[in-house]
């Protein structure tokens, strides 16, 4: 895969699965600031993740996805039909926004089987039945959603979005505010519906999640795709550029002189100890590596020979934007 203005796809690499949602060079702009810049990609059955920093323009393309907000330019087709201004593709999608905008003095059947409605379904009792069951929410389905808490809440508007068994669903931040049992509830929902054929694109500003549910992701950035394809290679990108990290030990400058010797070490530097209380910073040294794999073996060598005990390990530039700015280019 290549980075850069050019986003790379990697779809070569994986079994060629007919594309669902497709974009063709879609923009948004709101008054003076693009949101979404000239995007095409194409997704098929599966879970694909959507990745980027906050004000990426995540949000503005999901929207444009579902239907509910016109491209200034480009198309979003659903199976081949324009999802704006478009009625019959809405029986094709189901949206779950990132606002959770749920009345909670209705249950979620109530909930759910409004949206049935909406969709003029010819059973909607049934089928509210099973999209209840599909989000594990059967034994609580009879209360008032004010008493959920945040995930079963989550649960009840996916139930909402997927009520008429839409081929694309997308979600908007599903995971924000979960604890890791909900989440990994909700994972399964999504392989769930993946292994059904469906089309499902969640977007995240967190890596860790696009990690664990996903072989594919569309990285944007600052309205661009900025990559595009395999998880695993995008990943080794990001592994295989400049890191920094702040350690400290129990002897920071005798480590500091033995760090510097070590030719996968670019930089050494030390940190003083600043503040008290909780504005405090602890010092230590400032290492940046230039390989991090083989600065990730050598240093538990060193300080095992210097006789150094090691107290913390901590990756200073993991911050996603600096793994974007890196992956468009900008460093
Ligand atoms: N209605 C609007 N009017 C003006 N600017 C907007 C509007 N909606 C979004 N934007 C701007 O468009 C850009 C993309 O926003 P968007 O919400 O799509 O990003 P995002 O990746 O979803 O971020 P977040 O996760 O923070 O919501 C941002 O600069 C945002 O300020």
């Amino acid at each position: 895969m290549s980075i850069g203005t050019e986003p790379a796809t990697e779809r070569a690499a994986t079994p060629a699965a007919p594309a669902v949602l497709e974009l063709a060079n879609v923009s948004r702009w709101y008054g003076n600031v693009v949101a979404v810049n000239d995007v095409t990609m194409s997704l098929g059955p599966g879970v694909t993740g959507l990745l980027g920093p906050n004000g990426a323009g995540k949000t503005t393309l999901l929207h444009m996805m579902a239907g509910f907000l016109a491209p200034s330019r480009g198309t979003v087709r659903v199976a081949g039909r324009p999802t704006w201004r478009n009625p019959d593709v809405y029986r094709d999608l189901g949206l779950v926004t990132e606002r959770e905008n749920v009345h909670g003095f209705l249950t979620a059947r109530e909930f759910i089987r409004a949206s049935a409605k909406l969709q003029r379904l010819p059973d909607a009792e049934a089928a509210t039945r099973r999209a209840i069951d599909m989000v594990d929410l059967a034994s609580a389905a009879d209360r008032r959603i004010d008493t959920y808490s945040k995930g079963m809440r989550q649960r009840a508007r996916v139930a909402a979005a997927l009520v008429h068994d839409p081929r694309v669903l997308l979600l908007d931040e599903p995971f924000n505010g979960m604890d890791p049992r909900q989440r990994m509830h909700m994972m399964e929902l999504l392989h769930q519906m993946a292994a059904a054929g469906r089309t499902v694109l969640f977007s995240s500003h967190i890596l860790e999640e696009v990690e664990q549910l996903s072989g594919t992701v569309q990285v944007i950035v600052a309205g661009r795709l900025a990559a595009s394809g395999d998880y695993r290679k995008i990943r080794r990108l990001m592994t295989s550029r400049p890191h920094e990290f702040v350690i400290s030990s129990s002897d920071d400058r005798a480590l500091a002189v033995a760090l510097m010797a070590e030719d996968s070490v670019a930089g050494v530097e030390i940190v003083a100890h600043t503040g008290r209380g909780r504005g405090a910073t602890a010092g230590g040294l400032k290492i940046r590596a230039a390989d991090y794999g083989r600065f990730s073996r050598a240093l538990p060598r060193i300080a095992r020979t210097g006789g150094i005990r090691l107290l913390t390990v901590v990756p200073a530039d993991e911050s996603l934007e600096s793994v974007f700015s890196y992956l468009v280019g900008a460093r």
